[in-house]
């Protein structure tokens, strides 16, 4: 049998899809059911093989709807992965890492300003024990999240982040969201994760900040208002409990 360029390209593709199904379902229930399809798809294959007719035509007819049973049972991923894929995550990371990200020393001076603002009101609610939940955005298309809370348009500064978070500011609840070198929106709320992996103690804060970085490419920070621990979610993860010190090297890793 010619093994070919592409029949390498095929495989290769195939088995970077199969890791992505993976990473987007891990610590799911839908990993399980996942796991569930493939091992009837193999028990199929196996009666078919042993030539057990009766066997392999009920099963046949499970696979045979394999498709349409996918999208119905994983209609909540699918619809995350194309988001992803649609969202600004391609055009804005992809194309920006291929063609090389443009910075003078004059852009890298300015977003270490921001950085240093950032961390630095972020350490401040960190230590005053203020919730917080700050969204940077690395690309993503998110005016509809935008439009649930309250336009700014200003320009950072660690003092209008302690004052939006500040629990008398009417601009408290919800996600603040920055893009670029401006504070876009104070106030939005995002969608709450509802994987089922995630640990008790995380209330909605942290569920909001996990869901939105499942459905969009942009990094979230929460201050805990109980125990004043700084976390960041990425990609529908969270890191719980990090320093100013990470915060500041993560910033600088997505921003330059
Ligand atoms: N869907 C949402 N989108 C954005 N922010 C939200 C959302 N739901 C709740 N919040 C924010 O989370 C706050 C409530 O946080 P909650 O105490 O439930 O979370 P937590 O993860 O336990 O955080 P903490 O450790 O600070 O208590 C609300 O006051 C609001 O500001």
């Amino acid at each position: 049998m010619d093994v070919t360029l592409w029949d390498l390209v095929d495989i290769i593709i195939v088995g970077y899809l199969l890791f992505q199904i993976y990473k987007l379902l891990k610590g799911s229930l839908g990993f399980n059911i996942f796991l569930g399809l493939v091992f009837v798809y193999i028990l199929w294959w196996l009666v078919s093989a042993l030539g057990m007719p009766l066997l392999s035509s009920i099963l046949g007819q499970f696979v045979s709807v394999g498709m349409i049973a996918l999208l119905i049972l994983f209609q909540p991923e699918v619809r995350r992965f194309l988001l992803f894929l649609g969202q600004g995550y391609l055009q804005g990371q992809l194309i920006e890492r291929l063609l090389g990200k443009k910075s003078g020393a004059q852009e890298d001076a300015q977003i270490e300003l921001i950085i240093r603002e950032i961390t630095r009101a972020t350490e401040e609610m960190a230590q005053e024990k203020t919730g917080a939940l700050i969204l940077i955005n690395t690309g993503a298309s998110l005016d509809g999240y935008y439009s649930s809370g309250v336009m700014l348009g200003a320009k950072i500064s660690s003092q209008l982040l302690l004052s939006i978070f500040n629990k008398y500011s009417p601009l408290h609840d919800g996600a603040t969201i920055i893009s670029g070198q401006e504070v876009i929106a104070a106030s939005c709320v995002l969608p709450v994760s509802d994987r089922p992996g995630i640990p008790q103690s995380l209330g909605l804060r942290h569920r909001a900040a996990i869901g939105i970085t499942e459905e969009t490419p942009v990094l979230a920070f929460i201050v805990s208002e109980e125990t004043g621990h700084i976390s960041y979610a990425r990609q529908g993860n969270i890191q719980r409990n990090i320093s100013a010190e990470d915060m500041h090297k993560l910033l600088r890793r997505v921003l330059r």
